[in-house]
């Protein structure tokens, strides 16, 4: 990243707040920033759960533009949130998969530019487990009622008919981060508002100091509705080979002349992604300069996004140097679905192709990825192992054999219908 020549006051609270949906507790960054007695301090924090997706390029993006401006950032590993979020994984799982996310961020950092070697990257559970912190859980459990833990995580919590007491716990521990973490801003997407606001409540009933929080936008998934990590069709992973990324894209929503607003998610894509990090690498090459590889070397200076069109149709090359113009030309009938879903594809491939060339050459990261994600069980030695004979089916509160290497406990109702000859199993809620 060039070094960028030294912003005021002003321009520095611009840049650390471009592109953002929402701040809260502005007038208090903008008070240390003038103040300038020391780097902000600042942390995103992500919890190791499902093979991350490309939404995730818009946080670390914005990232960038906070080491840019001279913010000293960490990057939370959340592995006692991936445990706590009714996810059901053992801990050692999740511990692989801190290992499969660390990596991976540093490879896509690394893909959109960003200098790694000022990232500070902080495992959450080398804290979370001192006895001040477990304290302050405590004392945070003594000061929230079921009503708001349940409010404050409606938007990241995993919900789940018969949530967990830990899933509870999870808004407590994410706003406590931010006093162990020792940061002046919480950074996160804007589902994480609620969790943001009843963090700025607790912490004072604490003694502890308010943050500021800064929101990003969140990315729609390709069909429309917000990315998510467990809709496949919807996500594309960092991982993903270029044929399925392109597939992906070609099946995705893009009704012709329809923006954002009305659920274009490919539209949606470029302009928080693709944009952004076009003119990250932009930046980086000098203002001027090109954001080479996703655009051509000889695209016109400041163009941002190129779709080339088919020979078919008499060929040529569209440059963006804005996303409003490529919103403009979509709307207005210029550019054709087809066009913009090829152009979105052509850069997103090249976006990811040094990510997928790091994983390819890195056999220890091959085997930490075996660990985090092993395939799932054949189906065949499940149902096997899950059988039970509804002639002697077991007594409530008998534990029966494992089946996936823990003991399993049939509850009172599993038993009861069980007796009765119906197939549902109540086998420790699954
Ligand atoms: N809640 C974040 C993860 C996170 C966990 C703990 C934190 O302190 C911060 C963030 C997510 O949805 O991914």
């Amino acid at each position: 990243m060039a070094s960028i020549p030294k912003l005021n006051a002003e321009e520095t609270f611009t840049l650390i707040t471009r592109d953002l949906d929402e701040v809260l507790g502005a007038d208090n960054l903008k008070a240390l920033i003038a103040k300038n007695d020391r780097p902000l301090r600042a942390y995103w924090g992500t919890a190791p759960t499902s093979r991350p997706h490309i939404g995730y390029f818009v946080a670390l993006t914005k990232i960038a533009d906070f080491l840019q401006a001279g913010v000293q950032v960490k990057v939370l590993l959340a592995d006692i949130h991936a445990f706590l979020d009714n996810l059901k994984a053992p801990i050692e799982l999740v511990r692989h998969r801190v290992d499969f996310y660390q990596r991976i961020l540093i490879s896509v950092f690394k893909a959109i530019g960003v200098p790694t070697e000022r990232l500070t990257f902080v495992v959450g559970s080398s804290y979370q487990l001192t006895p001040e912190y477990t304290m302050d859980v405590y004392r945070t459990a003594a000061l929230t009622t079921e009503h708001d833990c349940k409010k404050a995580g409606a938007e990241v919590v995993k919900q789940v008919a018969s949530p967990l007491l830990s899933s509870m716990l999870y808004p407590g521990l994410q706003a406590l981060d931010e006093q162990y973490l020792d940061v002046d801003f919480q950074f996160g997407g804007v589902d994480q508002r609620k969790i943001f606001t009843y963090a700025e409540a607790l912490l004072p009933k604490l003694g502890y100091a308010k943050r500021s929080h800064l929101m990003n936008p969140m990315v729609p998934g390709l069909k429309g509705s917000k990315m998510s990590s467990s809709d496949h069709g919807s996500k594309i992973d960092f991982l993903d080979p270029a044929e399925s990324v392109r597939s992906k894209i070609k099946s995705a929503v893009c009704e012709p002349k329809s923006t954002p607003a009305d659920g274009n998610g490919v539209l949606a894509f470029a302009k928080a992604v693709l944009f952004p990090v076009s003119r990250l690498r932009a930046e980086a090459a000098g203002g001027e300069g090109i954001a080479e590889p996703f655009v051509p070397a000889d695209a016109p200076k400041g163009t941002l996004f190129t779709i080339a069109l088919p020979e078919k149709f008499g060929g040529g090359v569209l440059n963006f140097a804005e996303y409003s113009e490529l919103e403009r030309a979509f709307v207005a009938g210029e550019v054709h679905p087809a066009d913009l879903k090829k152009g979105v594809a052509d850069a997103l491939v090249k976006l990811l192709a040094p990510v997928q060339k790091a994983f390819l050459g890195d056999e220890e990261w091959q085997k930490v990825e075996k660990l985090a994600y092993p395939p799932p069980e054949e189906p065949e030695k499940k149902k096997k192992a899950k059988k039970i004979n509804p002639r002697h089916p077991p007594k409530a509160g008998v534990t029966t054999a494992p089946t996936d290497g823990q003991a399993a406990e049939v509850s009172k109702e599993g038993a009861e219908a069980l007796a009765n000859g119906v197939e549902k199993m109540g086998v420790d809620g699954k």
